[in-house]
């Protein structure tokens, strides 16, 4: 059985039109899950890089049905269509009612040791199936414990999987997937802003797991209910900073141009989550410029959360590629947006002006921006610049 999103989609297609246009309806679901994949669907098959996606957005939905199963838990739907009907976000939401998607699902595979390792063993090697050859992926280890976390999320019953433990977990089944699928994957841990009691946890996990696969720290969640950074939060980016953990924060999503001021000034932010409305602020926004800020741009994810204009001609992105800027493409949550990274690519091909030459450009600029060692990140830099076939002295 194909699923929706692991169909690449082509420029063309009703789903993409459907996207762009906000027509987006129960009977393009039913499309895209008929959708061939094929290859010269897909706008840019070489090598590339993500780096703004979370695990806990990047399930399949087969996987999910099957752990349920297994646990005896029941959900409101039996086949992969009909659930993930119930996950996808149709049309333009918000931050908000997209968050409340993640509660339809993550009970199913939180606190459960085999579920865990199994999502992030299979996050590579849907990866590697787009071409993503390093890949930072993100998550809370609270959201997946059952134990050490209060509160217990998602209405669980205390167990005993703690968020150190299912960080262990997450690094082994990434390390598997690597090691079957020949690609790279490292992870971020997410404070979130809503619990700023987890947040010296997740710096603590970060010094401890940050020699079997852990990069950094983010800061998630509804920024458009909590705009200034907990006291909480701040310790624990003062702590990474200290202790030289990378830090990305999600700011200027939905949030005023100040939420992006504040992580880059105060919690030191090396990059940036989405961004978008950074471009409020022009004087900001050129100074970031300046410093070869990266800013981690989701296309599809920014229409389907109310984020950015429905129109994809008017995407900040547009800007960002004209001024040169330092971003990057990325899916953040395949499974609830039913997207792909070729469908991101697709669209800012098609709505956004962008050419093999900048989808080239954003890869170099992710791989420079990446939170590897600078040995490894070399080594990245080098294998883009050999299938791009380019010489590496190319300046942008
Ligand atoms: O786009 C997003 N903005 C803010 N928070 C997000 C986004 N996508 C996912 N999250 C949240 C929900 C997840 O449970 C959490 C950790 O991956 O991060």
């Amino acid at each position: 059985m194909l699923i929706a999103r692991r169909a690449a989609i082509s420029v063309g297609s009703p789903l993409l039109s459907a996207l762009c246009t906000g027509t987006f309806t129960s009977s393009h679901i039913k499309l895209s899950t008929m959708a061939e994949h094929s290859p010269d669907q897909v706008v840019f098959n070489k090598p590339k890089i993500e780096l703004h996606v979370h695990l806990d957005g990047a399930i399949r939905v087969q996987t999910i049905l099957d752990i349920a199963k297994r646990r005896g838990i029941s959900l409101p739907a039996n086949t992969v269509e009909e659930m993930t009907s119930k996950i996808i976000l149709q049309e333009p939401a918000t931050l908000t009612k997209f968050l409340g998607k993640f509660a339809e699902y993550m009970h199913v595979v939180a606190g459960d040791r085999e579920a865990i390792k199994r999502i992030a063993y299979e996050f590579v090697e849907d990866k590697a199936k787009e071409g993503v050859i390093y890949a930072e992926v993100r998550y809370s280890p609270h959201f997946l414990a059952n134990t050490k976390v209060d509160p217990l999320p998602w209405n669980q019953v205390e167990g005993d999987l703690s968020p150190d433990e299912v960080v262990h977990l997450v690094n082994e089944g990434l390390s598997k997937g690597e090691r079957a699928f020949n690609i790279k994957a490292r992870s971020i841990l997410c404070c979130m802003r809503h619990m700023p009691s987890w947040s010296m946890d997740i710096v603590e996990l970060c010094k401890k797991y940050r020699h079997e696969g852990v990069v950094a720290i983010d800061l998630a969640g509804d920024e458009s209910l909590n705009c200034e950074a907990n006291p909480g939060h701040r310790k624990a980016y003062e702590e990474a900073v200290r202790c030289g953990i990378h830090r990305t924060v999600h700011a200027g999503e939905v949030g005023p141009a100040s939420v992006v001021k504040e992580a880059v000034e105060v919690l030191k932010a090396e990059r940036v989550g989405h961004g978008y409305r950074t471009l409020e602020d022009q004087a900001l926004y050129k100074k970031l410029l300046a410093q070869n800020m990266h800013f981690e741009v989701c296309p599809i994810s920014s229409k389907l959360t109310g984020a950015c204009d429905s129109d994809f001609t008017k995407h900040p992105a547009i800007t960002f590629r004209k001024d040169k800027a330092n971003y990057s493409l990325n899916t953040d949550d395949p499974l609830i947006f039913n997207s792909t990274l070729h469908l991101d690519y697709a669209t800012a091909q098609k709505y956004m002006g962008f050419t093999e030459e900048e989808f080239k450009r954003v890869n170099i600029k992710s791989a420079e921006s990446c939170f590897l060692p600078e040995t490894e990140k070399k080594e990245l830099l080098r294998k883009l610049f050999t299938a791009y076939g380019m010489i590496q002295s190319t300046a942008f």
